[in-house]
């Protein structure tokens, strides 16, 4: 479902955060990219969601490379950032409109999962203010809400729990699992271990831009738990610096 080849990205300052990076997340994975602040994961996402340019390395989201066919790309995923921009001056109601429009889903299917997923999120009473009132975890809701009603193939979150209270974190993952079990593949971030350990089937580290170690999680944890794992991986990269 994703296939990230020999991913190389580095910013105009020549820094380059993410080198030489691998992955294949296939239909049903729920994969966990976690690493310190820093080590290049909002970028590898980025560079998944087909807003950053990269400059080695190949991308291909169900088959279609994000670089050559990046619309045939957009149409299977959707992409949840950890700080969602959205249009200030809309209204909750007309941002998911304005969504299913560049989705075209009927009026009809578009009533029934906004009603669903809103009202799932407990957001339903505020779809009539406008988005700039709400506050960072309704911003989180509705963008949540606007990637359900399109049904992406592909789930993209950067750090979807920072800002959720409990009751929306359960639902969010609950969500999750439904979409991977209906065939779908998620990938995201998290700093949250725990989170990630009790909802991966797969999981990456990364640090200073480099993989460090990836796979099924059973494997890649052997005995250890996964904050033992990483905080023994990482440390033992920074010793060598
Ligand atoms: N726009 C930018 N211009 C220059 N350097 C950048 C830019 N964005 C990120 N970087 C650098 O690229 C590296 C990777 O950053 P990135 O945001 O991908 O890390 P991250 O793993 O998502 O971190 P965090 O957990 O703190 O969100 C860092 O060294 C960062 O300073």
């Amino acid at each position: 479902m994703l296939k990230i080849e020999h991913l190389t990205k580095s910013y105009k300052n020549e820094k380059v955060a993410v080198n030489d990076l691998s992955l294949d997340i296939q239909a049903g994975d729920i994969y966990g990219f976690i690493g310190h602040n820093g080590a290049g994961k909002t970028t590898t996402i980025k560079c998944v969601a087909g807003i950053l340019d990269f400059e080695q390395g190949e991308i291909y989201i169900d088959g279609h490379s994000i670089k050559t066919d990046p619309i045939a790309c957009k149409r299977e995923l959707a992409y949840i950032p950890d700080n969602p921009d959205l249009y200030e001056n809309l209204t909750g109601i007309q941002y998911l409109n304005f969504v299913a429009d560049i989705f075209h889903i009927s009026k009809a299917e578009r009533e029934a999962e906004i009603k669903k997923y809103s009202d799932m999120f407990e957001l339903t009473a505020n779809l009539g203010d406008t988005i700039a009132s709400f506050s960072h975890g309704m911003r989180q809701k509705l963008a949540l809400i606007s990637a359900f009603i399109h049904k992406p193939k592909l789930l993209i979150l950067d750090e979807p729990f920072v800002g959720l209270d409990p009751k929306a974190s359960h639902l969010l993952k609950e969500q999750m699992r439904e979409l991977c079990a209906a065939g779908g593949a998620i990938f995201f971030s998290t700093h949250v271990l725990d989170v990630a350990e009790k909802l991966c089937n797969k999981i990456a580290i990364i640090n200073q831009g480099v993989l460090v170690t990836s796979g099924d999680m059973e494997t890649v944890r052997g005995d250890s738990s996964l904050e033992d794992l990483f905080l023994e991986l990482v440390d033992h990269e920074h010793d060598h610096q």
